[in-house]
């Protein structure tokens, strides 16, 4: 273990690096179910909870969710469900089965309400997407929204709370907001945090790991950041302290 993250002399510095472990999500944006396990390989200890998203459960990831859960990592399935009402709740239900820890929805009032019903009764959180993070006002107007970011988020984070979901994904930049809507019980998970220096890429929104949770985030979602890195462990490695140090 690195310097940095054993925390030397300092005997806050192990339960501080525990929470910033309980803090991070790892996104498996892979193509092929492979190139996801030499990931979770590689990051060994350093990593409990990973995101497996849409273009690997197209590539099999499904799968791979179940040999994670049963090694003992947790699993955020991100397939931002939305459709009729009986669709999301049998979908979600399905994803309870499988022992996911987190499933995401769009923030639609009915959607929300039906995947509520299908996570009743089980451990599975429902995350409501507000307003992607890659969204910015002229995206909202280009998709036919009169109202912007902010008060499109903050309705619909509005709307997660009403439905009784566990919480919402958004924005780092929108987490204070978030946190006053759904109140201190509330989840709130941000993508679209990138470390000092690192390439935004596609995102729009976005703010660095220390900062989404001074912002109020729960949990950070990352991606790119760690898997196109050089070294992922090692930029796994410096957001964890980055997180321990917040
Ligand atoms: O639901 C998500 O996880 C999500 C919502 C959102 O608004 N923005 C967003 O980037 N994400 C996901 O978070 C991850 C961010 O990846 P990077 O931009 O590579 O760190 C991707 O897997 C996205 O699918």
């Amino acid at each position: 273990m690195s310097a940095e993250l054993s925390g030397g002399d300092d005997q806050g510095a192990a339960p501080r690096l525990a929470a910033a472990r309980e803090r991070l999500i790892v996104a498996l944006d892979y193509a092929n179910v492979g190139a996801a396990e030499a990931l979770v390989w590689q990051l060994g200890d350093d990593i409990s909870f990973y995101k497996i998203g849409l273009e690997l459960t197209i590539a099999g990831g499904l799968d791979l969710a179940a040999d994670l859960i049963g090694s003992g990592k947790r699993v955020f399935l991100d397939l931002k469900l939305h459709d009729i009402g009986n669709t999301v709740e049998r979908a979600t239900a399905a994803a309870a089965a499988r022992g996911v820890s987190l499933l995401t929805v769009h923030a639609y009032p009915q959607t929300l309400a039906a995947a509520a019903r299908g996570a009743a009764g089980s451990p599975l959180k429902v995350l409501g997407v507000t307003v992607l993070t890659s969204y910015d006002d002229a995206d909202l107007a280009a998709a036919g929204y009169a109202a912007g970011v902010t008060d499109t988020v903050r309705r619909r984070a509005g709307d997660a709370r009403d439905a009784g979901v566990a919480g919402v994904i958004c924005a780092p930049t929108d987490a204070r907001m978030v946190r006053e809507v759904l109140g201190p019980g509330g989840l709130v998970v941000t993508p679209g945090v990138r470390p000092a220096g690192a390439a935004v890429g596609d995102q729009k929104r976005v703010a660095s790991p220390a900062d989404a949770v001074r912002a109020g985030a729960d949990m950070i979602v990352v991606g790119r950041p760690i898997i196109a890195a050089p070294d992922p462990r090692e930029a796994a490695r410096q957001i964890l302290s980055e997180l321990a140090g917040a």
